[in-house]
């Protein structure tokens, strides 16, 4: 039976950065689960690349025949952004790992939908300083920056991701991305202990 590893951590964090190198390496084999979203796409972003690109009504199309595995909406500065993973016949466990990147909320309906032992957290973390500043270097590199979504989106994630709601979901261990090539040697060590 196969795993889905779910990254997870705050916003700029470098949850994106490692998704990337990890769904190419050759060792892993691993299935990139695309998730999907009602926001807009980013200059630097591709659809199917990053998310699946959607309008709110495809949306409520998957919902009315049952395929939603999590839904999550957001009141972002720019209007509601809804996030998803969809049943779209992505994920069949008999045929391989997969990874995805998600929320600490749809972990939880992840592991209620495919078991709890089939899947694996991998949460990432930074300090706040330097998350901050790679936040904003990267919004910098916007035709259009919106530095109050950042801000809202950086308050947002340290009450989603406080303390007590990573104890409540059992995540221990840290995977501190300080060097990018570090973290994705030491997440690799680990995902290949499970599969
Ligand atoms: N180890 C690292 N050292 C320096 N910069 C990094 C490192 N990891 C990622 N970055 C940079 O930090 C920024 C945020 O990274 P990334 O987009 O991967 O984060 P994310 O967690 O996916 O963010 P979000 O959830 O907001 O989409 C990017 O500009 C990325 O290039």
């Amino acid at each position: 039976m196969g795993k889905i590893f779910v990254l997870m951590g705050k916003s700029s964090t470098g949850k994106d950065s490692i998704f990337k190198v990890l769904k190419e390496d050759s060792d892993l084999n691993l299935i990139p689960i695309i998730t999907t979203t009602t926001r807009p796409i980013r200059n630097d972003e591709t659809d199917g690349d990053q998310y699946f690109f959607i309008k709110y009504e495809k949306l409520i199309e998957y919902e009315s025949k049952g395929k939603i595995i999590e839904k999550r909406k957001y009141d972002t500065t720019q209007g509601t952004w809804y996030y998803a993973t969809i049943d779209d016949g992505q994920i069949d466990l008999s045929l391989g790992n997969y990874v995805l990147i998600s929320t600490l909320e749809a972990y939880k309906k992840i592991q209620s939908y495919f078991g709890s032992e089939n899947v694996i957290p991998i949460y990432i973390d930074i300090k706040d300083d330097i998350r901050l500043e790679r936040a904003i270097i990267r919004e910098r590199q916007e035709t259009n920056p919106n530095y109050n979504e950042l801000c809202r989106r950086f308050l947002a994630d340290n009450v989603d991701f406080s303390i007590e709601n990573l104890k409540d979901n059992n995540i221990i261990r840290h995977y501190r991305n300080y060097s990018l090539n570090e973290t994705i040697t030491e997440i690799k060590k680990d995902m290949l202990s499970f599969i």
